[in-house]
C-alpha cells in the first residue's frame, strides 16, 4: 500500500483525487488537507498530491521536499524559474522525487506529443486553450507546456518563426507569446478543459484538438504518477509522457 496525502482535497480536482485514491486497492488516503489546515498530517504520507493554486503550490512543494515526501503536482503555474527553484530545494535536501504534470489526461499528453512531432513541418503554429471560467491562471499550464515543446522542436529543426505581419494591434488581440508561439485563452461557462493546436502550411491546416469532458478523466494519469513517482530516474520530472513510453 502506498500512503497518499492530498493537498487541495476539497477542491474540484483534489476531491476527485481523494475518491480515486480511496477506490484503489494499492493506495491508502492518509491525509486530506485544504486551505487553512495544518500540513503536519501529510507527514503520514509517502506521496503527496497537490491540486491547489499557482499562488500557494511552491510553499507546499518546499514543505514536501524539506520533509522528504515524494510529490505529484497537478497545479499549474510552473515556468523554468520555478523548476530551477525546486531543483535547488532538492539539491539541499535530497530524497524526494517531484513529478509535475501540466496535464494528467492521457489524450492531452498525446496531443502535446503529436504537436511537438508536427511542429517543425508547418510554417505557422498557434494554440487556443478553452477552460471553465473558475480557472485562476491564463494561459493554462497545458498550453504553456505545449508552446515550450513546440518551440523547442521548431528551434531544433531550424524552422523559422511563424509569419505574422501584424503591426497594429489592440492589446491582447494576438494572445500572449510563449517562446514565440501565440497562445489564446478562452474562459466560458459550460467548458471543462480543451485545447486546439493549429498548424498551418501550404494549402493545408492540421488541427490537433483535445477535450476533457470531466475531471475523472485525469485520474488514470494521476494514479500512474502516484504509483511511479518514488522510482523515477530523475528527482524532478515534468510530464507523464515517459511513464506512458512516449
Ligand atoms: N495537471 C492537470 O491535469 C490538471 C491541473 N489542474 C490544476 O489544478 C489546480 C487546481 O484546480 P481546481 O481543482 O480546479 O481548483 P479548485 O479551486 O477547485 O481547488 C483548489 C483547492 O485548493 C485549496 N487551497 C488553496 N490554497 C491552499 C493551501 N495553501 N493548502 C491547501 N489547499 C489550498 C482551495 O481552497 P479555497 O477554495 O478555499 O481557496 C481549493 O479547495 C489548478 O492550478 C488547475 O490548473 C486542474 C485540472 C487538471
Ligand atoms: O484548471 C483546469 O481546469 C485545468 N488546468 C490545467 C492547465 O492549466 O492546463 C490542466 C487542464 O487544462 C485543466
Amino acid at each position: 500500500m502506498i500512503k497518499v496525502g492530498v493537498l487541495g482535497a476539497r477542491g474540484r480536482m483534489g476531491a476527485e483525487v481523494c475518491r480515486a485514491v480511496e477506490g484503489a486497492d494499492d493506495l491508502e488516503l492518509v491525509a486530506a488537507v485544504d486551505q487553512g489546515d495544518e500540513l503536519e498530517s501529510l507527514g503520514a504520507a509517502e506521496v503527496v498530491v497537490d491540486f491547489t493554486h499557482p499562488g500557494v503550490v511552491m510553499d507546499n512543494l518546499r514543505w514536501c521536499v524539506e520533509h522528504g515526501l515524494h510529490a505529484v503536482v497537478g497545479t499549474s503555474g510552473f515556468d523554468p524559474g520555478r523548476l530551477d527553484t525546486v531543483r535547488g530545494w532538492q539539491a539541499a535536501k535530497p530524497g524526494s522525487n517531484v513529478l509535475i504534470g501540466p496535464n494528467f489526461g492521457i489524450g492531452a499528453v498525446l496531443m502535446m506529443h503529436f504537436a511537438r512531432k508536427a511542429a517543425p513541418f508547418f510554417e505557422s503554429v498557434e494554440i487556443v486553450e478553452l477552460h471553465h471560467p473558475n480557472k485562476a491562471d491564463a494561459p493554462s499550464g497545458t498550453a504553456y507546456r505545449t508552446a515550450e515543446l513546440v518551440s523547442a522542436a521548431r528551434a531544433e529543426a531550424g524552422t523559422p518563426p511563424s509569419p505574422d505581419a501584424t503591426t497594429d494591434e489592440l492589446h491582447g488581440a494576438r494572445g500572449t507569446d510563449v517562446e514565440g508561439v501565440h497562445v489564446h485563452s478562452i474562459r466560458l461557462s459550460g467548458l471543462i478543459a480543451h485545447q486546439e493546436v493549429l498548424l498551418g502550411g501550404h494549402g493545408e491546416i492540421f488541427t490537433i484538438r483535445h477535450d476533457s469532458m470531466n475531471r475523472e478523466s485525469f485520474m488514470p494519469g494521476v494514479l500512474l504518477g502516484v504509483r511511479s513517482v518514488r522510482e523515477l530516474p530523475a528527482s524532478l520530472t515534468v510530464g507523464i509522457e515517459s511513464l506512458l513510453g512516449l
